[in-house]
């Protein structure tokens, strides 16, 4: 397993251009299978993640080819509903594949997904929402198969803004016949990124980015070349550091309103921002302030995916401050972490009350998932000595090698990884 060695205390500095964003190209990867011939995207990350997802297309028939940023995938020979079991449970997005293949095919047989343990992470939403577009769902132990000669648009009440379940039922929905209406649909700007690419392809869907998405069922899709959004969680990860180091960072290539909530939460803290386009300038030369109170809760608020990164600036903060995680029951594993480093935290229930101190320092610790991992780099930036991150497979799944992206910024850090040469090939 790779290892990641920083030598912390040292602002970062510099410029860096932000990678696509995993959490748009999944499901639109997924969505390519709507259509049959020749798909290009452009400014897909190399991740783990969409190496898996690239080999279980693959899997299904697809020709795919990552060179750069860039996918090129042929669906023409896709040929299986079947995604093999090993591969649906290296990762929570293999979900994805279910809506486009049951639209596609009239029949889907997945398993349930794996992917970080951050929590339970259900997929009942999916499966009531397919039922309710005509689809028949049999769980047989890990199995599920989703059958339906026919899919009819209908209204979905979703009782939760699931960003995946949104992102599911508008692939199921997209080739139904007649309307099909999502309300209490989640808002992530990914969502948007899905219903823009779709309708390239032909679809005709309003709404996303609103509570209500509306999918007029179209009898094909066409493939088309897309550019997939940046990637707002990488950016806000860049973000904190930069403010935890005490550095000053121009990030490029960012959408800055799709960061608002973490933005004002650094200004809060007393982190100077500067937004200039798609340019967003971080410079922090003073000690944090702390932050009576950050609620994670669904788009536009304050997202889960930036929740343990920020923690981390509040333990270098001027005072105490309260982290409550409402999204996933098991996303506070890092604390145990940052404590080790000498961070000051004490959770109650789903909140974390940080008490500042001005410094952390070097340790050992290990990455339990993938923003928590992140966050561990974050802290070994920040602290005093040498910080050995473990397991950065978790990291993997979301930067692309972040190591190069922070060395790039003049930060001290390393991988080791026990099997030499085991970049993936570029
Ligand atoms: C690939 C991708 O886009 N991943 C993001 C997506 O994950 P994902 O799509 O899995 O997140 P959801 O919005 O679906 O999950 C949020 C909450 O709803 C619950 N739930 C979800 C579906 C369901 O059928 N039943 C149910 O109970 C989950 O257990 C969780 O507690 O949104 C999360 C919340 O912003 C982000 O942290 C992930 O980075
Ligand atoms: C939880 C995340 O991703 P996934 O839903 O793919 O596990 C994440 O990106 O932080």
């Amino acid at each position: 397993m790779d290892k990641l060695v920083i030598e912390g205390g040292k602002p970062l500095s510099g410029s860096i251009v932000i990678q696509g964003a995993k959490n748009a190209a999944l499901p639109i990867l997924a969505a390519s299978l709507l259509a049959e011939g020749t798909i290009t995207l452009d400014s897909v990350p190399r991740l783990l993640d969409i190496e898996v997802m690239l080999n279980i297309l693959r899997e299904l028939g697809c020709r795919a080819e990552h060179v750069g940023e860039t996918v090129v995938l042929d669906t023409t020979a896709l040929h299986t509903s079947h995604v093999p079991e090993t591969l649906m449970s290296k990762m929570r997005s293999s979900i994805f594949l279910m809506g486009p293949l049951l639209a596609r095919f009239g029949e889907a047989q997945v398993y349930q997904p794996g992917g970080c343990a951050i929590g339970e992470r259900k997929i009942d939403l999916h499966l009531q929402g397919l039922e309710a577009l005509g689809a028949e769902i049999e769980e047989i132990g890990n199995r599920i198969v989703c059958r339906s000669a026919k899919l009819t648009g209908t209204d979905i009440h979703l009782s939760f803004p699931s960003v995946g379940a949104t992102e599911n039922l508008m692939m199921a929905a997209v080739l139904a016949e007649g309307r099909t209406t999502l309300t209490n649909a989640a808002r992530e700007p990914e969502i948007q990124d899905l219903q823009r690419f779709l309708n390239a392809m032909g679809a005709k869907i309003m709404g996303a980015g609103t509570d209500t998405i509306t999918i007029d069922g179209v009898a094909e899709l066409t493939p088309c070349r897309y550019k997939i959004i940046p990637d707002r969680i990488v950016a806000g990860t860049i973000m904190v550091a930069a403010a935890a180091t005490r550095g000053a960072v121009t990030l490029q290539n960012t959408q800055p309103a799709h960061l608002s909530s973490l933005i004002h939460v650094l200004r809060r803290a007393g982190v100077q921002i500067v937004v200039d386009g798609d340019i967003i300038k971080v410079d922090s030369a003073a000690r944090p302030k702390s932050i009576e109170r950050i609620v994670t809760s669904p788009y536009p608020a304050f997202p889960t995916d930036l929740q343990s990164q920020v923690m981390v600036l509040l333990t270098l903060a001027d005072g105490v401050s309260i982290m409550k995680e409402t999204i996933f029951e098991g996303r506070l594993k890092h604390v145990g972490e940052l404590s080790r480093m000498g961070a000051d935290i004490r959770v109650d229930m789903n909140a974390a009350f940080i008490r500042g101190v001005t410094r952390l320092y070097g340790a050992t610790v290990e990455a339990t998932d993938l923003r928590a991992g992140a966050a561990l780099v974050i802290a070994g930036l920040a602290a005093q000595g040498r910080t050995i991150v473990e397991q950065v497979h978790h990291i993997d799944r979301g930067y692309d090698r972040i190591e190069h992206m922070l060395t790039k910024l003049g930060a001290r850090i390393s991988r080791f990884s026990p099997v030499p040469n085991n970049e993936p090939a570029r």
